[in-house]
């Protein structure tokens, strides 16, 4: 009698699939997003990007005392070393800044290597602190020739430095630009089991380093049906000149049944509750020396028509990458400023992963060929 073989549940994607516990933060209850129980909303409009860093970090909101050591911890943390500055400047100019960005997090990992002293919450501050400064450092070199000083204003929040590096014209940077960063940067820190994350506690669970995690998660967050869907989104919105010429080619795509990045998401089926934020600022920026209100229109032209054709919604890198556009951030550099503030939620998830480990390791679904004879090499047939 022939045996039948139990059927198995393929979860292919792992859609639906609960895999561990978390306390860091809850997706798609409602509208809503919590970051250790605190609201997006109140987060964005209230905190900076270090208080959300630090929540994340020791699962409390700091105090002012706090709050003022841990600043002065992460300017403290932004020099660039030298043996870190050779190795930026042979990233070739023409690679991909995530190229760069994967290059600091495993070369650092090298000069500055995890050990009892250098602990996981250390190089967690060091990487947050130090990402924005490499990337600029990286941009500029490259641009003109110029090795930047990366770490002169110690008082600089992480947002205010981003937009001073990039900038790098000696002048204070503009308020609007520094708090949509601000609140970008809060935006995109935490978003639970996402692929990146996911990735950074696989490598976690493993018991291997805390670079290695990291590095990781910059692999899997550059693709763009993750984080990648910035640079995605911003290179789709740029080529059309008008509003009608978007919509005649949202139509073609659809009967193409091609992606239009910066829509849909996994969890949230009924809208993402960090896309109005950030879209709110985008269109504050239209208004501004650089502003772009052709592009922000083109935007909610193509907002309109996914959701009146295809009921779907935008997710937080739809808007980011018009607000970005107008920050003036180049196009690629989209998704590192992505690791800037991710790197606070990768670092959570791999200290929850650690404080109580199990391996992740899943079952496949075998479907290939059945057992079969082996033929040493000189018999095997050449078809
Ligand atoms: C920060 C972030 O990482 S947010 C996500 C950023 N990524 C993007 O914006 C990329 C574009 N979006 C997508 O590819 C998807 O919506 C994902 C990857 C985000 C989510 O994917 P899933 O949960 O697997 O959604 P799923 O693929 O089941 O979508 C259901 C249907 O909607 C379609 N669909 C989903 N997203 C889109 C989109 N952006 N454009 C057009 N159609 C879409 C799918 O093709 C599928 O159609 P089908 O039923 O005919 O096969
Ligand atoms: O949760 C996800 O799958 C993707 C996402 O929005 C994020 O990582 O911010």
């Amino acid at each position: 009698m022939e045996s039948q073989k139990p059927k198995k549940v393929v979860a292919r994607g792992l859609i639906g699939v609960i895999a561990d516990d978390s306390e860091i933060s809850t997706v798609g209850i409602g509208k809503g997003l919590n970051y250790r129980g605190y609201n997006i909303e109140d987060l964005a409009h209230g905190c900076i990007f270090e208080e959300v860093l630090y929540l994340l970090l020791f699962k409390e909101l700091p105090t002012r005392d706090q709050l003022k050591d841990f600043q002065e911890k992460i300017a403290e943390n932004r020099y660039i070393p030298a043996k870190l500055a050779e190795v930026i400047e042979l990233v070739p100019k023409d690679s991909h800044p995530m190229d760069l960005m994967r290059t600091v997090a495993s070369f650092l990992g090298t000069i500055e290597p995890e050990t009892e002293e250098n602990d996981q919450f250390t190089i967690s501050i060091r990487l947050s602190a130090i990402f924005g400064p490499c990337l600029f450092y990286w941009y500029h070199f490259h641009k003109s020739g110029k090795r930047i000083e990366v770490d002169t204003h110690k008082s600089d929040t992480i947002a205010k430095n981003i937009v001073r590096l990039l900038k790098n014209d000696g002048k204070e940077p503009d308020e609007l630009l520094v708090k949509t960063m601000e609140v970008s940067l809060i935006l995109y820190a935490e978003h639970d089991f996402n692929a990146s994350a996911y990735n950074a506690r696989v490598t976690a669970s493993t018991l291997s380093d805390f670079y290695s995690g990291i590095t990781s998660a910059i692999g899997t967050l550059r693709g763009p049906l993750h984080g990648g869907a910035n640079e995605a989104a911003i290179r789709f919105i740029k080529q059309f000149k008008t509003k009608e010429e978007a919509e005649a080619k949202l139509y073609e795509m659809y009967k193409e049944k091609k992606l239009v990045m910066g829509f849909g998401h996994r969890i949230y089926k009924n809208g993402d509750p960090r896309s109005d934020i950030i879209k709110g600022y985008s269109k504050k920026l239209t208004e501004t020396e650089h502003g772009r209100p052709d592009l922000f229109e083109i935007s909610e032209r193509i907002e309109n028509i996914m959701m009146s054709e295809k009921k779907m919604h935008p997710n937080l890198d739809f808007y980011s990458a018009s607000a970005y556009y107008q920050l003036g951030l180049p196009v690629d550099f989209f998704t590192p400023i992505f690791v800037v503030s991710r790197t606070s939620g990768w670092a959570a998830h791999i200290i929850e992963q650690r404080s109580k480990n199990k391996l992740i390791r899943p079952a496949s679904n075998y479907i290939g060929p059945e057992p079969k004879e082996f033929t040493v090499l000189d018999m095997r047939s050449k078809i």
